[in-house]
């Protein structure tokens, strides 16, 4: 018999209220155990119970629901226990449902993966479910939850079923060699996969900014040193972060916080002020700001507005076009309303008066909003894994369009299937065969 399994589906911690689930065959017989008999709630309809434990000692006063199987999350039987939310009852109850034969605690992910078996959700949808927890920006829970809606798993799914028809009508002529395949036949499987091909290539040429969603847009401050890089860093927090001072060389670290852009994560990194550093530590800070420079997905260069029209050499050769540029301390100099730096337009700021912070928030916002939005209506690709098995898919697909003999052709048509049935977990039965008997009358 399977496993029934358990464990408190709310955060650690005290609570109002916190919840244990419970999924398996024996989680009627588990409630009806923490509750002394009584009889067993109405389906679906929360009902108020008195748990108690060994020799009848009252654990809680709580509020139970049943869904049975198979119209349950997990699509087996399954109790949820509303209870305080306090340690002493939740470990009470913990250690009740342990001592109980056949019960144990659920692994990490085990419900969702239950879920996943019972043909309840595809492997994305279970992803995305992993996602909507952890999402903390409204563009992130969006993205989630269209995902956990199954867009992306009819997408791949229709994708694969297209295969699978252009698959089966190759294999149809290859197993019954009597029959010429017709040039129209063979135009239409080949027209097909290519327009297949071309459809993934473009869902994986998308800057990666589904991934980018989930993981955040890496934006890397770099200037030279006392800048005010730090300051600027504080200023977008909202908090001290990074240590400011008036000596230069004051970062060394890498400081990352974590910003909401207009709904959009972007994980925002101070660095060390760049120069010609004379002791080691602050050499390893300046080697570490480069490398996170290149890795950044956006460098947000700041120059020393007390030095214009003077420009630093080693904060330019980062600059890119698709850089940031802001000339900060614009109080000090005489810095122009409309500043340049290497023809590049830039924008004056003082993160000491304020002047200028609000276009910054601006700009970087659209900029983040550009980035990760796409504004395309196609669901986004969000996971390496995905990437790599599209990636394998559109390789197979190339294959088998240069393949000489039919034979061969199938053999890598059939590892393309493969590749994209990967990506929501399905497996492949008989529909070769279903599809084939379908759209032919073999045998006539
Ligand atoms: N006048 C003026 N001073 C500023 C401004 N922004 C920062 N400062 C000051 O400039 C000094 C350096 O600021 P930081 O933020 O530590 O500069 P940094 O670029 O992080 O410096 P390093 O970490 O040493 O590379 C501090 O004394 C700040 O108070 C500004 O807009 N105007
Ligand atoms: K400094
Ligand atoms: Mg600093």
């Amino acid at each position: 018999m399977t496993p029934t399994i358990f464990a408190p589906a709310t955060a650690p911690g005290r609570a109002g209220v916190a919840i244990v689930r419970i999924s398996g065959p024996l989680a009627d017989a588990a409630l009806s155990a923490l509750t002394a008999g009584a009889p067993l709630p109405q389906p679906r309809r929360a009902a108020r119970v008195r748990v108690s434990g060994e020799g009848g000692e009252q654990v809680d006063d709580g509020l139970a629901l049943r869904f049975p199987a198979p119209a349950s999350f997990t699509g087996e039987d399954v109790v949820e226990l509303h209870l305080h939310g306090s340690r002493a009852v939740m470990e009470a109850v913990m250690a009740l449902l342990s001592a109980q034969e056949g019960l144990r605690v659920a692994e990490p992910g085990e419900f969702t993966r239950r879920a996943f078996e019972n043909g309840k959700m595809d492997l994305t949808q279970a992803e995305a479910l992993a996602d909507l927890i952890d999402a903390e920006t409204a563009a992130q829970r969006r993205q989630a939850l269209r995902q956990m809606d199954g867009a992306l798993a009819r997408l791949y799914d229709a994708w694969r079923d297209r295969l699978v028809r252009a698959l089966a009508h190759l294999e149809a002529f290859i197993d019954f060699p009597d029959e010429e395949l017709p040039p129209a036949a063979e135009r239409a499987i080949w027209g097909s996969v290519e327009g297949l091909t071309a459809e993934m290539r473009s869902h994986l040429d998308d800057g990666h900014r589904g991934e980018r969603l989930r993981d955040g847009l890496h934006i890397a401050i770099i200037g030279p040193p006392n800048a005010g890089k730090s300051s600027l860093l504080n200023a977008l927090a909202q908090r001290e972060a990074a240590i400011v001072s008036d000596i230069a060389g004051t970062t060394r670290d890498v400081v990352d916080v974590h910003l909401d852009l207009g709904g959009y994560p972007v994980v925002l990194a101070d660095t060390a002020g760049l120069r010609e550093a004379a002791e080691t530590i602050e050499s390893e800070g300046i080697r570490r700001a480069r490398a996170r420079a290149e890795q950044a997905d956006l460098r947000l260069a700041v120059f020393d507005g007390a030095e214009w029209p003077a420009v630093d050499d080693h904060t330019l050769s980062l600059v890119d076009d698709s850089a940031l540029v802001v000339v900060n301390k614009a109080d000090l100099g005489a810095v122009p309303e409309a500043p340049a730096v290497n023809g590049q337009p830039a924008l004056p700021l003082s993160v000491k008066t304020g002047r200028g912070l609000d276009t910054l928030l601006e700009r970087l916002t659209a900029l983040v909003a550009d980035r990760l939005s796409g504004g395309s209506a196609a669901p986004a690709l969000t996971r390496a894994r995905h990437r790599a098995a599209l990636a394998e898919c559109v390789d197979a697909l190339a294959r088998a369009q240069a393949a000489d003999l039919a034979e061969l052709a199938a053999e890598d048509l059939r590892l393309a299937v493969r590749a994209l049935g990967r990506i929501t977990g399905r497996v492949e039965v008989d529909e070769l065969l279903d599809v084939i008997f379908r759209d032919f009358c073999i045998g006539k």
